[in-house]
């Protein structure tokens, strides 16, 4: 069982690293939030997230990962995104 303990220390280590990775995404992407309400752009960008979906789903397949289940998690992390730029747009229109 020592193989069953050595891979789930690998896939807390890697979980971590999940976290961390996407903590340090939103801290960017509060940044865009805020840049967009200021700019009085819109939350989301349809087009940007055609080519990073295109991008991912390629990436994806390089790394035998499913792309279907790439584009879902980036869709599922975008969703939030867009939920934030509208709480800060919202925010800043209260001010
Ligand atoms: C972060 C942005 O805002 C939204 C969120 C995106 C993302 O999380 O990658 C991409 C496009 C936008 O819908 C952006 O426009 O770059």
């Amino acid at each position: 069982m020592a193989e069953l303990l050595n891979l789930r220390r690998s896939i807390d280590n890697i979980d971590a690293a999940i976290i961390h990775m996407l903590a340090e995404r939103f801290r960017c992407t509060k940044k865009v939030g805020a840049l967009k309400a200021e700019h009085s752009l819109p939350p989301g960008d349809p087009a940007r997230e055609k080519q990073q979906i295109e991008r991912l789903r390629r990436l994806a397949a390089d790394a035998e990962l499913d792309p279907e289940f790439a584009e879902t998690f980036l869709n599922f992390v975008i969703r939030e995104v867009i939920r934030h730029h509208e709480a800060i747009a919202a925010a800043r229109s209260a001010d």
